[in-house]
């Protein structure tokens, strides 16, 4: 069983402890988990301390490896991660991109000819749809556009684990709606794919658990049905909100206002 499990975990940055002692999971294999949660909750912190990249302490078990203490080179066999800022403003084409996210990987990790890898590269390239956009010079693309490009860069090595920051919030809707499904489509091949959202209609819609964070901490975590309720969205975002029955079934979101709650600055 490949699910993801957080015990205790701490982590943060210099004189700002953010994780205090988070403990959830397992977070299943096989499904898309929403983390979500209010501004400065620590979801891109949980993700960072996931993928190594801020210090942390606990126990952070991805099946029955424990991640904490493993070296960077070995973390890479198992996780990708997308961070929230896009591809910078280089002269690469988007396929030198694709080639040089795979090529910055651990050397036990590039197996395969140069033409296996282009071969890798198209096959994601058409499942993004960005084939059109292959030889484009990553800085004339669009925001959007270069999302996706960050979307592929993290799923080229097709690890078991993805962490994803925000991979729609550039978007168009139909964009978004075709990401989403990709990722229902990667977990139901038996990926981990834990993906950042502020946008609660869609985790309604196509997240199968969510991780609701809050203050450092799980608030809630399990199946969407039972977490994402008009009292955690009072709670937690000091919203009132209502969970509707959508067309081609799932749920969504209608909010009404600010709730009475006093919040945190
Ligand atoms: N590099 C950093 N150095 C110092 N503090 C940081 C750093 N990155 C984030 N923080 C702080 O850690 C806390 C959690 O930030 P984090 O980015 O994890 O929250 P988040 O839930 O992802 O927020 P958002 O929804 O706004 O993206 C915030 O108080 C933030 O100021």
């Amino acid at each position: 069983m490949n699910g993801l499990t957080l015990a205790g975990v701490t982590a943060g940055y210099r004189h700002r402890p953010v994780l205090r002692g988070l403990t959830c999971g397992p977070i299943p294999s096989g499904c898309v988990t929403a983390l979500v949660g209010p501004n400065a909750a620590g979801k891109s912190t949980l993700l960072r301390a996931i993928a190594g990249l801020v210090h942390a302490q606990g126990s952070i078990r991805f099946g029955d490896r424990e991640l904490i203490g493993m070296p960077a080179r070995e973390r890479a066999h198992h996780l990708a991660f997308m961070p929230q800022a896009l591809p910078q403003d280089t002269g690469l084409s988007v396929i030198e991109a694709l080639l040089g996210a795979w090529r910055a990987m651990p050397d036990g990790m590039l197996r395969g000819s140069e033409a296996a890898l282009l071969n890798r590269v198209g096959e994601v390239l058409d499942r993004l749809r960005l084939g059109h956009l292959g030889m484009a010079p990553l800085q004339s693309l669009s925001g959007g556009q270069r999302q996706m490009v960050a979307l592929a860069q993290a799923i080229i090595r097709d690890p078991p684990l993805l962490l994803l920051d925000e991979p729609t919030s550039a978007l168009d809707l139909r964009r978004q709606l075709e990401v989403m499904g990709l990722l229902g489509e990667l977990a139901r091949e038996g990926r981990t794919v834990i993906v950042v959202l502020h946008d609660l209609s869609l985790a309604a819609r196509w997240a199968d658990c969510l991780l609701v964070m809050n203050q450092g901490a799980a608030h809630s975590f399990g199946p969407s049905e039972t977490v994402l309720t008009p009292e955690m969205l009072d709670e937690v975002y000091g919203v009132e909100a209502r969970i509707e029955p959508c067309s081609r079934g799932g749920r969504t979101l209608l909010i009404d206002g600010v709730s009475e709650r006093a919040m945190p600055g």
